[in-house]
């Protein structure tokens, strides 16, 4: 992946893309509406200093494993309607726990689908989470959570059956309301 360090091999980029991130984990992101603008911000903060794309959308088609993602033709408009339906919905708050998991599991089923960056959509998509749980009033222990559990709920999800990551979102959110 063309990057603004000019690294060629894969295991640097990771080991620079990762303290990249870590750097500007110390910055404050200016939060506002859950939106399409915010969730590229999202992207763009951890990955400015690695990627000159950071917070576009990506223009090549993209796939892993068996799955393929939304066309970059599409993007602008399914992200355009994807985050009006969260609006809609007023970002999930004042829902009780279970209805919480169910509807941000659907709705990260949704964005990983679309999966509208060249790299970083996991981790972007977790930061995603955290916020809307944070304003629903169910905030996520994302310290329990296992990345190959996750990943598998996530293909799952990908296949129609949400239940697996519905399951998790719903284990890691605070117990009570
Ligand atoms: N076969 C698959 N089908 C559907 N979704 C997948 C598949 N494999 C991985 N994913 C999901 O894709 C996302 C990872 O995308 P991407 O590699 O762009 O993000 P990343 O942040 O760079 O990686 P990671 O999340 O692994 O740190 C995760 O949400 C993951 O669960």
């Amino acid at each position: 992946m063309r990057n603004r360090a000019g690294i060629r091999d894969q295991a640097r980029l990771d080991a620079f893309e990762h303290d990249a991130a870590l750097q500007r984990a110390s910055e404050p992101v200016r939060i506002g509406p859950l939106d399409v603008t915010q969730y590229r911000a999202l992207h763009r903060h951890p990955f400015q200093d690695v990627y000159a794309w950071a917070g576009r959308f990506r223009t090549v088609r993209i796939g892993k494993g068996g799955s393929v993602f939304c066309y970059p033709e599409n993007i602008r408009g399914e992200m355009t309607k994807l985050f009006a339906t969260l609006r809609a919905a007023d970002g999930f708050r004042g829902v009780r726990r279970a209805e919480f998991a169910e509807r941000a599991a659907h709705f990260l089923a949704e964005l990983n689908a679309v999966h509208p960056f060249r790299e970083g959509n996991g981790r972007t998509q977790l930061a995603l989470l955290t916020l809307l749980s944070d304003r629903a009033g169910h905030m996520l222990d994302l310290d329990r959570m296992q990345p190959a559990e996750m990943l598998d709920a996530m293909v799952r999800s990908f296949e129609g059956d949400e239940a697996p990551l519905r399951n998790l979102v719903f284990d890691l959110s605070a117990p009570g309301a």
